[in-house]
């Protein structure tokens, strides 16, 4: 279980994140959402100590996270992969490799100098890249695929790392629709499949509310809604998004369903 206490970042004058509190149980999917500037980015980035809180706590099954340093920090960041709405994929490499990254931490420091996988490493990236319905792609180079294909060897890196929580931060932002589906499809499916915790922030209240079993709504960096999908109100969308509301609101009907619903139902 993972708990925040009390979390504050502050860039020079400007709060991002104002003492935010949250507890997150084990193998849920979380949303993040809330309109540009927010402090959801800040919120994620904090928790996998990319950025460092100015005041608070972050605590995982008791431990605490901001406290650690070195190898310990290396793991914990291991321990929840992130995932950028830009990839973060080395283009020039070929897929398997890009996800064969994912195993650097778990990889002796001669091995990964000299880029020596073991059978079992290549074994699992495979794996990863079957689950996300790419393994055919595993000898292309990675500037070659699609945003949507892109994004799913960004996930099977992250799978490979073993977390037991996947950080997406806006994983969709730059896809069409239908890369946008396979993508939150492919993002639920681990969530289901291997019981991995998501938290994903996310811009559109349409696409939270298909796919998280649990909305954290942020605005000015503080905590304004915490619930289920079904709790949040047209009032509380508009304190989210403000004149924006009208807008995320009215796609509802064109909702997409996800391909893994029968997952979310079991
Ligand atoms: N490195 C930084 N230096 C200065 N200000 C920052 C920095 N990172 C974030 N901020 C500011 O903190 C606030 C929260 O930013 P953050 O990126 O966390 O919001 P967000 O909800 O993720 O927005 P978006 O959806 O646009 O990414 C914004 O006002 C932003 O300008």
């Amino acid at each position: 279980m993972l708990v925040i206490e009390g979390l504050t970042r502050r860039f020079g004058g400007k709060v991002a994140v104002s003492d935010v509190s949250l507890t997150v149980e084990s193998g849920g999917f979380v949303g993040v959402i809330g309109r540009s500037g927010a402090g959801k980015s800040t919120l994620l980035r904090m928790i996998n100590r990319l950025q460092e809180p100015s005041e608070g706590r972050i605590l995982c099954d008791g431990r605490d996270v901001t406290a650690l340093r070195g190898q310990a920090l290396r793991d914990w960041r291991a321990d929840c992969a992130m995932i950028f709405q830009q990839f973060n994929l080395s283009g020039r490499l070929d897929v398997l490799t890009n996800v064969l990254m994912g195993r650097l931490n778990k990889t002796s420091t001669l091995s990964s100098v000299l880029r020596l996988w073991s059978a079992q490493d290549k074994a699992m990236a495979l794996s990863a890249l079957e689950m996300l319905d790419i393994a055919n792609l595993a000898a292309q180079r990675a500037d070659s695929l699609s945003g949507g294909q892109q994004q799913r060897v960004a996930i099977a890196r992250a799978l490979v790392q073993e977390p037991r929580m996947i950080l997406a931060d806006e994983p969709i932002a730059s896809l069409d629709p239908r890369n946008t589906k396979v993508v939150m499809d492919a993002l639920l499916r681990i969530n289901k499949h291997y019981c991995i915790t998501v938290l994903c922030n996310l811009h559109s209240l349409d696409l939270a509310r298909t796919y998280c079993d649990r909305l954290v709504g942020m605005a000015q960096g503080r905590v304004v809604f915490d619930g289920a999908p079904e709790a949040l109100t047209e009032d509380v969308a508009r304190e989210l998004y403000g004149l924006e509301a009208g807008e995320v609101m009215d796609a509802a009907a064109e909702r997409p369903q996800p391909a893994a619903a029968a997952f979310a139902a079991a």
